[in-house]
């Protein structure tokens, strides 16, 4: 099977280059393993050329077969290449190969890395950042496939009278996270520390900076609808209904994920994607939400004395998901002061959700796919699904 090696120089700490020619290519050669194209991508959206055009100078025969990419980045280079391909589909005569992905962690973040080889939780060894390779080296490998969240943006109701106004919707697949609210503000602001603070420090600075933000927005999910039970620990299905469950804001945190439950190593916002997975083949994706009103001790009141006060709820909240991911156990008081009250965090599985901002408030127009952030126009639904496999043509499975 073709094997091309891409590398990301400019990506996490900038280590790529030293890893790929003093640790990966000695492995593969070790293993008798020449790659069938090497190559250090030189600027944004090069790693989807460098992709596109190995795919199109291969046989005519390599679709059935597939093709393995080494990808030493961070998810945002897995996200221009899975761009690039879902837009190149319907310039492509025959469908692309599937491709099999080793993923070495050369990002920041490496959220997708960080779930198929998480951190140990107890003392056994670190997972080494070639875990990923030494599977497809394994005499047992295991490929792992990858479900891909579709977000489209519609473009801004054009003008009456402009019958040739350009019609400029964003249509974006992402494999780790689609959000809004607190988790696109983080970053959004995050990317202008990049340069000062290049660690994952700059997501907890710049969620500091927006602790305080609420998001008037409402939210539909796309059936089936289950939300989890915290008092059972399973997911149960939400009352059969005609269309969508629609969930009424003020928003603080809204994010859905596909494959992922932790969006750094120690960061597990979205446990129960590993711990409860959906049957194989299930086509879903997990939503968090947090609806600050459904604290009751803020009497539905939204003022900075309320938001002052929620701030506080909620980074004790979002400390559990450092613990690996304990907030979803956390609720509210309830009034009595006695029993347990619902939820902090509202955590359900869909097929995918919808997101209708209020028009005067702009940070609600902001969202994120896979750490890049667009902005929704005013009036523009965001709108995030699974997507078929069948309409994107190529299986994408990573070695795990
Ligand atoms: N030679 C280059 N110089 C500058 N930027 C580059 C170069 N090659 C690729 N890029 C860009 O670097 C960006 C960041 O890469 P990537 O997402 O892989 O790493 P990261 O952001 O550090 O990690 P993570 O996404 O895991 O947080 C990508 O958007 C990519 O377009």
């Amino acid at each position: 099977m073709p094997l091309i090696v891409v590398y990301n120089p400019a990506s996490g700490d900038r280590t790529a280059a030293k890893l790929t020619t003093e640790s990966i290519l000695p492995l593969l050669a070790s293993h008798d393993i020449i790659p069938d194209k090497i190559a250090a991508t030189e600027h944004p959206g090069h790693a989807s050329t460098l992709l596109l055009a190995y795919i199109r100078s291969l046989a005519p025969s390599t679709p059935a077969e597939g093709i393995t990419v080494l990808l030493v980045s961070g998810d945002g280079t897995l996200y221009e290449i899975l761009n690039a391909l879902h837009n190149a589909r319907d310039k492509q005569e025959g469908p692309f190969p599937d491709l099999r992905l080793i993923l070495i962690p050369g990002g920041t973040a490496n959220a997708l890395h960080a779930t198929l080889f998480p951190p140990p939780t107890s003392s056994a060894a670190e997972p080494t950042p070639l875990a990923s390779l030494l599977s497809f080296l394994s005499t047992t490998p295991r490929l792992v496939p990858l479900t891909l969240a579709h977000t489209t943006v519609p473009s801004p109701a054009s003008p009456a009278n402009e019958e040739e106004a350009p019609s400029s919707s964003t249509d974006v697949v992402s494999a780790v996270v689609v959000s809004t609210a607190l988790h696109a503000a983080i970053l959004h602001d995050s990317e202008a520390l990049r340069a000062s603070v290049p660690g994952i420090e700059r997501f907890k600075l710049a969620a500091t900076q927006n602790a305080t933000t609420w998001y008037r927005a409402k939210a539909r999910l796309l059936p089936p609808v289950q939300r989890y039970d915290v008092a059972t620990g399973a997911f149960v299905a939400v009352a059969d209904r005609e269309g969508p469950l629609e969930l009424p804001g003020p928003f603080v945190y809204f994010l859905s994920t596909v494959n992922c439950d932790r969006l750094e190593p120690l960061f597990r916002i979205a446990p129960l994607r590993r711990a409860l997975p959906p049957p194989p083949g299930a086509q879903t994706m997990d939503i968090l939400a947090v609806r600050p009103l459904r604290d009751l001790s803020l009497n539905g009141k939204a003022g900075e004395a309320e938001r002052e006060k929620f701030k506080e709820t909620l980074g004790d909240v979002f400390r559990g998901a450092y613990q690996d991911g304990a907030h979803i156990r956390a609720r509210y008081d309830a009034q009595d002061g006695e029993t347990d009250g619902v939820p902090v965090i509202e955590y359900f599985r869909v097929s995918g959700w919808e997101w209708i901002p209020e028009e005067d408030d702009e940070k609600a127009h902001l969202f994120c796919a896979d750490g890049l952030i667009f902005n929704a126009p005013k009036g523009g639904v965001v709108k995030s699904s699974v997507l078929a496999q069948t309409t994107h043509g190529s299986k994408v499975f990573v070695y795990a």
